[in-house]
């Protein structure tokens, strides 16, 4: 006999079922229902779960080819992918005031260090936003440079001893270390010693912040049945550890300038400024814009915004020249090519392979009759447009020469957007260029790389759910000295 605690237990479990089926219908109908071309339930982003995001977005990207824009679902959000160039821009540029967010969502009370430029909205954003621009001006560009050629030799040396006892190294590993290195000298005023020392805790800590693989498709779904339950639950999107090492990286290092009067001019020392003005002229009850963990947070995001993407950057574009000794040649001969091979790599591997913008005011697209409602998620397919042989033929191949200064020009406006674009677009942009072109130099001056037997050909991304492309097994390189015979 099935007794009556089962049959209530049976009960509300089909209640529980019917209210999922009906609230999931209802969500997978939103693009149906304003008669815009989707792809739905099938191409749902979250719930693919053995494919990197960016291929994932570029098969949504492919099935919606005849149509500027259309929509697609993300853990049963709607999203509008937005697919042509021109659109692009007047959603980046022209149209900023209606998608000057990205919207993601931040409980400031619960994970305080993800309140930085990244995540910020409307005029806290704009007010942050606007006093951080001085640190990558080109005064302090220069004043920087003398620091991260001091890192390009410490990368030197470190080549020179690590090479002697085996001429085949991972590289993208040591890349993180190299970044990680100039980061800190350069905007933080530390020494994070990363490359020396293979186990540095800066290192430690930038790997920790990776989001798990589970806990992301667990958050996912449970944001899909109501946002409201992951603040409900008090659940931390960042790791504790890393968070308690960032937090206390910046107190350290504030209370170390403090003491011994010293006045740099980087990024910690803007930080700081800014939060000693802020103190001086506060009004009684107005809340502090540069608080404690506002401004931990911004060593935090700077320091892990710098390192994967400009390590990330360097080591597919060493991957491409071992690849392709006869650019590698031309790149010998010819070191100003380093610019057009740095491009075309930001082209075949963008950092960051898609944008996101949120509606923040009702937007008519124009020449079309959909207006967005506030509130509507965009996504903008870097990595698809990057690979869509209508911009790029042949878009698989490595070829530096889209980016020369004959051909540079052609690039369809929209369509070519590494940094992003627009008043939100990366705020070092040229400060990463400057980084990633220094350390390829650096290399390329001296050695010749190629592919060794663990070297994967092509390279296949870890399922990644951030759109920063992270090779499964790395990227092994053998390296030879310029000049030298070829073992
Ligand atoms: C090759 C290196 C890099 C690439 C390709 C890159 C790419 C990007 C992209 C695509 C965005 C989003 C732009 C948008 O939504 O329109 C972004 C934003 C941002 N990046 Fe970078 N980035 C790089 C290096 C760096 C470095 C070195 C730092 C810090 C030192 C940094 C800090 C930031 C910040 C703070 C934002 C948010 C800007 C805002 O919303 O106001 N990035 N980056």
């Amino acid at each position: 006999m099935i007794s009556h605690l089962t049959l209530n237990l049976i009960f509300i479990l089909l209640l529980l079922i019917g209210y999922l089926i009906s609230h999931y219908k209802k969500k997978y109908e939103y693009w149906k229902s304003l008669g815009i071309p989707y792809v739905g339930i099938s191409g749902d982003l979250t719930f693919q779960p053995k494919t990197n995001r960016n291929v994932t977005i570029q098969e949504q990207y492919k099935k919606l080819a005849a149509h500027p824009f259309g929509g697609i679902y993300d853990g049963a959000k709607p999203v509008l992918l937005i697919r042509d160039p021109e659109l692009i821009r007047a959603i980046l540029i022209k149209d900023f005031s209606h998608f000057t967010d990205r919207g993601i969502v931040v409980n400031e009370e619960i994970d305080p260090l993800n309140a930085h430029l990244i995540t910020l909205q409307g005029q806290r954003w704009r007010n942050i936003r606007i006093k951080l621009v001085p640190t990558f001006s080109s005064g302090k560009l220069r004043a920087m440079y003398p620091l991260m050629e001091q890192c390009t030799k410490v990368l030197d040396g470190y080549l020179d001893a690590k090479l002697k006892s085996s001429p085949e190294l991972e590289v993208g590993d040591l890349m993180m270390r190299f970044a990680a290195d100039v980061i800190g000298v350069c905007a933080l005023g530390l020494d994070c010693h990363a490359i020396a020392d293979e186990e540095s805790e800066f290192r430690a800590a930038g790997r920790r912040m990776k989001p798990l693989k589970w806990k992301f498709f667990v958050r996912q779904v449970l944001r899909s049945i109501h946002p409201k339950i992951i603040p409900w639950l008090r659940w931390k999107a960042t790791d504790r550890k890393a968070e308690d090492f960032f937090m206390g990286v910046t107190r350290e290092a504030i209370k170390h300038r403090e003491e011994n009067q010293d006045k740099r001019t980087d990024f910690m020392q803007l930080l700081i400024n800014l939060q000693h003005e802020e103190q001086k002229t506060l009004q009684d009850g107005a809340e502090p814009l540069f608080t404690d963990h506002v401004v931990a947070a911004h060593v935090m995001i700077f320091f892990l915004a710098g390192f994967e993407t400009v390590s990330s950057a360097v080591s597919s574009c060493l991957y491409e020249l071992a690849l392709n000794p006869s650019i590698a040649n031309k790149l010998h001969a010819e070191i100003e090519r380093v610019l057009a091979a740095h491009g075309e790599t930001l082209r075949k591997y963008p950092n960051t392979g898609f944008l996101k913008r949120i509606c923040t005011k009702a937007y008519e697209i124009p020449n079309s009759s959909l207006l967005i409602k506030e509130g509507t998620n965009v996504l903008i397919p870097t990595y698809s447009l990057h690979h869509d042989p209508q911009y790029f033929p042949e878009p698989e191949k490595f070829d530096p020469d889209r980016f020369n200064e004959e051909n540079r020009s052609n690039i369809v406006q929209g369509a070519y957007i590494p940094f992003g674009d627009g008043p939100r677009k990366c705020i070092a942009m040229r400060f990463a260029m400057m980084e990633a072109r220094a350390a390829l130099a650096s290399i390329m001056r001296k050695y010749t790389v190629h592919p060794t037997a663990k070297t994967q050909i092509p390279l296949v991304f870890a399922d990644g759910k951030s759109g920063i492309p992270r090779p499964e097994r790395g990227i092994h390189l053998r390296f030879q000295a310029r000049g030298s015979q070829c073992q």
